[in-house]
């Protein structure tokens, strides 16, 4: 397994082994014990699964506030998409700031988002689907939207790599505010980062 900081403190991006053979390959996508030891112990209990039917479909910017603040742990099983999350926590030297990564069925990298991140993706194929950990309970009432596009975040979502103009979006993402209207409420904590012990 390898683990690669993303540049905003907290946020990885996580590539575990996969053992290959005549048959193709095996690969352990979670395990508890060997995240503890890297500093990345985690209670995941919730497992979610999407699939998106169009290339361009875009998810996100999404949260769920405190006490159902949720660290996610990405992946993409089929397909492939652009992963990005973005720094909410009041007080962190990288508030407002944005990273991204390619995740596929291919290469099996998975994005870990702490609690205070924003997340969301683009998919860059026909079909994509996604399977993510949450180390919190999904709470409609606790659920949060930013804009995708708001020019303060200037996300560079590759758009053209998905072959659209506009994304495809729901009804809820369409109409979320913008990062000026939204009182984040997580704070930083600059005591070490997990893994950064
Ligand atoms: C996220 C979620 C949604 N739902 C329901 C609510 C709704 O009726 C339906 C679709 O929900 P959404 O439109 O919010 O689904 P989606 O836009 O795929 O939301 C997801 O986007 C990505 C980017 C994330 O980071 C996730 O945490 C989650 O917010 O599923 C659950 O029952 N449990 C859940 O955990």
């Amino acid at each position: 397994m390898e683990i690669e900081d993303l540049g905003l403190p907290g946020l990885k991006l996580i590539r575990p082994r996969r053992f290959a053979d005549a048959r193709g390959w095996f690969s352990e996508t979670w395990n508890a014990r060997a995240m503890a030891a890297a500093g990345l112990a985690h209670d995941f209990v919730q497992d979610n699964h999407s699939f998106s039917a169009a290339a361009g479909t875009l998810r996100g910017l999404h949260y769920q506030a405190p006490p159902a603040a949720q660290t996610k742990l990405v992946r993409c099983v089929a397909g492939a998409i652009w992963d990005v999350a973005v720094d909410v926590r009041r007080g962190s030297p990288t508030f407002g700031r944005w990273a991204a990564a390619v995740l596929s069925a291919e290469n099996g990298a998975q994005l870990l988002a702490p609690r205070g991140f924003l997340h969301g993706f683009l998919t860059l194929t026909p079909k994509a689907e996604v399977i993510y950990k949450v180390d919190a309970h999904y709470d409609a009432a606790c659920d949060g939207a930013v804009a995708w596009d708001d020019p303060d975040l200037a996300i560079a979502w590759p758009l053209a790599e998905a072959g659209v103009t506009a994304p495809i979006l729901s009804d809820k993402d369409a109409a979320a505010p913008r990062m000026a209207q939204f009182a984040s409420p997580f704070v930083y904590d600059p005591s070490p980062q997990e893994g950064e012990a």
